[in-house]
Parts: structure tokens; sequence; C-alpha cells
């Protein structure tokens, strides 16, 4: 009788998920022995992968209640301990499924859809659009990552919640070489912030260094099977354009400009350098659009025209034009939704700004993960 218990408590584990990695702890081998006295008292042992892991009390947490669910059962001890380093070298590459030690992640062969959120120039909110947008994604049941590139503002740990009182980025959990992104809101995430202790740090590094970091990014921080991933890159057509351009020449560029047709110049620019580097214009992003007033008539803060103006330039000369994807209003909630690190996506999906997003995500999710209409790198010889 005991050792069925067991059994059904092992079943009962199987639906515990690592908060990091999001996979069941018993498919990560995480569950060592487990067995049930003849009074009901079980003791199950758990190894978390390393010393000081910020997830063992959600998971310590999560293994009791499971095992105290489970009929037969009286009590509970949840012996806790850490791998092995044989045992977290074998944990590492089963997650990498077998792929190469180091080897890039969102290679032409991936079925992870890679867009990279880009503008002419900063403060148009890229950021705050990328981080909705994953949200968005994410509450739509896909599998989502952000990788924050943003050397001169990495600012989605904190539209995202992911920073502390001090508003320091939280640290990311390292086994071994693999590093495990925190998650928030459904959405994996790794930022540049996570890194370094202060933007000036990173906004002087040279090319060579953020072409590494964001390699790094690629191949050694553990994504999983994503459906999605986003790029936020900083503003403009500088070394990350580039090197992201070279890494992930499959990626799909997303322009983000504002109304103001001035803008469209730059935003073209960063348009541009997508194409030259061999990636698809999958449309422009208008953001601080109109702001309807009580009165019924419409504030245009930023003036009318600069995301239709920018698709229309990017098109020029294209056999497939450049669409104009969506235009998000000037929102209170969507700003506030930032500063406090819940996306308006969640907070208030009615928001004006919300549903012109999460209509972004819907149509961006007609081919959310697949090789089709891929390029697939064969050449006939
Ligand atoms: N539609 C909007 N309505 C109101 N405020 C907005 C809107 N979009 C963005 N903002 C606000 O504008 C500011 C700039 O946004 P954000 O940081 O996302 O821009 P960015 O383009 O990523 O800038 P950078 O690349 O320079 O970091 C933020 O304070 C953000 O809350």
């Amino acid at each position: 009788m005991p050792d069925l218990v067991a059994q059904t408590i092992r079943t009962a584990l199987s639906r515990v998920l690592d908060p990091e990695i999001r996979k069941p702890i018993t498919e990560l081998d995480m569950v060592g022995d487990v067995s049930v006295s003849s009074d009901g008292l079980a003791t199950v042992g758990v190894k978390l992968t390393i010393v000081g892991c910020p997830a063992a009390d959600t998971i310590e947490r999560d293994v009791r209640d499971a095992t105290a669910a489970v009929p037969g059962v009286s009590d509970v001890v949840v012996d806790v301990s850490v791998m092995t380093r044989t045992e977290r070298a074998a944990l590492t590459e089963k997650l990498r499924g077998g792929r190469a030690k180091r080897g890039m992640q969102f290679g032409a062969d991936s079925l992870t859809r890679v867009v990279a959120v880009t503008s002419g120039k900063g403060g148009v909110g890229k950021s705050t659009l990328t981080a909705n947008l994953a949200v968005a994604l994410a509450r739509r049941g896909l599998a989502v990552g952000i990788v924050d590139a943003d050397v001169y503002g990495f600012s989605i740990p904190g539209l995202v919640g992911l920073v502390d009182a001090s508003g320091a980025s939280v640290k990311p959990t390292q086994v071994d070489d693999m590093i495990l992104p925190p998650v928030a809101h459904g959405v994996k995430v790794i930022s540049i912030g996570m890194f370094v202790d202060d933007t000036s740090t990173a906004v002087a590094w040279r090319g060579p260094m953020l072409h590494r970091t964001i390699e790094q990014f690629l191949t050694d921080v553990y994504f999983g099977d994503l459906d999605v991933l986003l790029l936020d890159l900083p503003p403009g057509t500088g070394d990350v354009a580039i090197s992201v351009g070279q890494l992930l020449p499959h990626a799909e560029v997303l322009v983000v400009t504002t109304p103001q047709p001035a803008a469209a110049d730059v935003a073209e620019r960063s348009g541009l350098v997508a194409r030259q580097t061999g990636q698809k214009l999958l449309g422009v992003v208008e953001n601080m659009a109109g702001l309807a007033q009580p009165d019924g008539s419409v504030l245009q803060l930023f003036g009318e025209g600069g995301g239709a103006e920018t698709a229309r330039r990017l098109s020029a000369g294209q056999d497939e034009a450049v669409p104009l994807l969506a235009s998000v209003p000037l929102s209170m909630g969507l700003r506030e939704g930032g500063d406090s690190g819940t996306p308006i996506v969640l907070s208030d999906p009615g928001d004006p700004a919300a549903r012109v997003i999460d209509d972004l995500a819907a149509a961006l999710m007609v081919r959310p993960r697949g090789l089709a209409g891929r390029k697939l790198g064969l050449s006939v010889g």
C-alpha cells in the first residue's frame, strides 16, 4: 500500500513545475527518494539545481502541497538537498536537448519566431510595447521570451516587475554555464541590465563586447521551446542592430515610430539597416497616437501620419508592402503599468492602448511557430 501511495506521489509531482525552467521537476530529475510510512508520513527528496536556488521556497511549497493532496498521506517531510556536479551536468545536457554545448538556440532550423523591435530614436515607447506585446502573447498561451539588448536603456526588467526595492534588476540563476532567465507574467526575460550594475558600464561597451553578450544570450540562456522571442534593440542603427542581423538573419523586424511625420526619416533608416542585414520587415507600429478627450475630440500631441509615412517609405520599391500594423494611442495607464511593473495588457486589458497591443499580438499569432514561409538555406547543386 505505501508503495502505491509513493507511486501516486510521483505522479502528483509530475505536475509541479520548476518556476524558472518551466518544466516538471520529475522530468528535471529533481525528485529523489519518495517513501511513505505505514501511518502515512511521506518523505520526499527534492534536489535543487544549486545552493541558494531562488526558486527553492516555491518548489518546496508546491511539492508539499502536491504530496499532501495524495490520498493516504497524513503528513509530509520534504528533504531538500542540492544536485551533485554530475547530476547538474546531466541536467544542463538534457535541457540543451543534445544540442552541442553553447550552440545557438535560434538558428535557421529553430521553430521559434524571432521578432526584433527597433526604432529610429529613443523614447518612442519601443520597450514599453515590447514588454506589453510579450505579455499579451503569453496570455494567449504562447511560450514567449524577451532579450533586452537595449544597451542605452535596458528598461525591460522594470517594465515587467523584475526589479528589487532599490530598482536593480533581478539576477538570473546560473546552473554551471547555463543561465536561467527570470520569468515575469509568464515571459522569460534576459536583459543586459541583469549583468551590469549601471547603465554607463554597458554604454561604454564596444561593438565586439556587445556582439559577444548578445551571442551569449542566444546560446547560454535556457529559453526552452519558445513560440516567440522578442528582442528589444537599442534605438538607431548601431552595432547591436548589425550583430542581431548577423546572429539572427531570419529575424523579423517591427519598426516603432511616433506619429510625428519628421520622425519618419530616422525610423526609415533603422528599418533599412534591418533589411540590409537580411531581415524581413514585418511592419511599422505607431506609438503615442491621438489621445481621446472627455469631450470626444482627439488630442494629437505628437501630430499625425508618422506611422503611415514610415510604412510608405519602407515599402517603396519592394515587392511586398510593409504595413502599418498598429497605432497605439497615448495612454496614462500604459505608462503607469510600465512604472509599476505590471503591463497594462494584464492590469487593464480594456484600456484603448492595451486593446490595440492585444490585437497586434493576435495578428502576430497567425504564424506563431514553425518553418512555413521561412527560407531554409538550402542550395540546389
Ligand atoms: N502610448 C503611450 N502613452 C503614454 N506614455 C507612453 C506610451 N508609450 C510609451 N510611453 C512612455 O514613454 C516613455 C518612453 O517609453 P520607452 O522607455 O518604452 O521608450 P523606448 O523607445 O524604449 O526608449 P529607449 O529605447 O530610449 O529606452 C516611458 O515613460 C513610457 O512609459
